[in-house]
């Protein structure tokens, strides 16, 4: 799967007065699930639209493969997407659907079943589309986008509608896939979404890049050298620690925030002057609060917005 790559250079997109995407560039590179992230608006189906020929840029390159996606010679074959899982006729029954989506380009009808079967959706299928659930509607739109069995993935928010078991099911399909040598951008506007999901995040905001990061880094680098530490007496340990070098910070009643010390360093001197621990742990960021750190910018920008536009 050699032609599994997605590459957006230095995009840019404007809608009016709007500038939906600017000058944004990342990869996706194949064999990984890249979470594409960013608050409401941030630009990220226009850019999945890009990628797919269906908005034109204003300036710079959206890339399937090396190529734009109107010079891709068979589209269905290279690029799966699945962008509104809601567009399809009532009447419709969704075997129907992937039946003629396969007969116009070319695919064996085994095909269809095949996906069917890895969407498990196979009795749902039989039946006329009006009756589906956002989650089955979000299935079948999944299993065009396998049809072709393409190198490369682009999922706008896949999750929506799915149950806590739907979306426990999609994240292991993703994996699988990018197992196989994928590329697969998978978009979401809730970080804990791609929680365990994605290899690679792209966080945007404002049409811009705020980081292009791998998962672990970035929860490595949120996490710090915090220590999170439970005792009765709150104040004796403050004040042995600062003494000691360390920052302390008052968490709650019975809760400090150490920073500057390590673990082992903290219990050795709170045992050695016999001040009672309850608890003591290093604090590990969530994916949420890494995301949250670094997206807070882009948020207060348009809050503030909002307010001056209020006034
Ligand atoms: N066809 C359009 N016409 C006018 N404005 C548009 C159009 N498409 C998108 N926009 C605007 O461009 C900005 C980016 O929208 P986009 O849908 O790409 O963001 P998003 O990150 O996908 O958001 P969401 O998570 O809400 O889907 C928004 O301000 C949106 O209102």
């Amino acid at each position: 799967m050699s032609d599994a790559t997605i590459e957006v250079r230095n995009l840019r997109k404007r809608f009016g007065r709007t500038l939906a995407v600017d000058g944004l560039s990342f990869t996706a590179e194949p064999g990984m699930v890249t979470g594409f992230v960013g608050p409401n608006g941030a630009g990220k189906s226009t850019t999945m639209r890009a990628l797919l020929g269906l908005d034109a840029a204003d300036e710079g390159e959206a890339l399937i493969g090396g190529r734009p996606y109107h010079a891709l010679r068979t589209p269905l074959l290279e690029v799966g997407a699945l962008l509104d899982a809601a567009a399809l006729h009532p009447s419709r029954r969704g075997r129907d659907h992937l039946r003629w989506l396969a007969h116009s380009h070319g695919l064996p009808m085994s095909r269809v079943d095949e996906v069917l079967d890895q969407v498990g959706m196979d009795a749902a299928a039989r039946r006329r589309a009006g009756g589906y659930s956002l989650g089955m509607r979000q299935r079948l739109g999944l299993a065009a986008a396998l049809l072709g069995d393409p190198p490369v993935l682009l999922l706008d928010e896949p999750v929506n509608g799915l149950d806590p078991e739907g979306i426990q099911w999609i994240r292991t399909l993703l994996r699988d896939l990018a197992s196989e040598g994928r590329a697969i951008l998978v978009s979401s506007h809730l970080m804990s979404e791609l929680e365990d999901t994605a290899d690679h995040l792209v966080v945007i905001g404002r049409g811009r890049l705020i980081a292009e990061t791998a998962v672990a880094d970035l929860l490595a680098a949120a996490s710090g050298d915090r220590v999170r530490l439970r005792t009765s007496a709150r104040a004796e340990a403050m004040e042995l620690l600062a003494r000691e070098g360390a920052t302390v910070a008052v968490t709650d009643r019975d809760t400090l925030t150490v920073t500057g010390m390590p673990t082992q360093r903290i219990v050795e001197l709170l045992t050695g002057s016999n001040v009672p621990i309850a608890e003591v742990a290093a604090h590990r960021a969530t994916l949420e609060e890494a995301y949250m750190e670094l997206t807070r910018e882009s948020v207060e920008f348009a809050s503030a917005r909002k307010s001056e536009a209020a006034e």
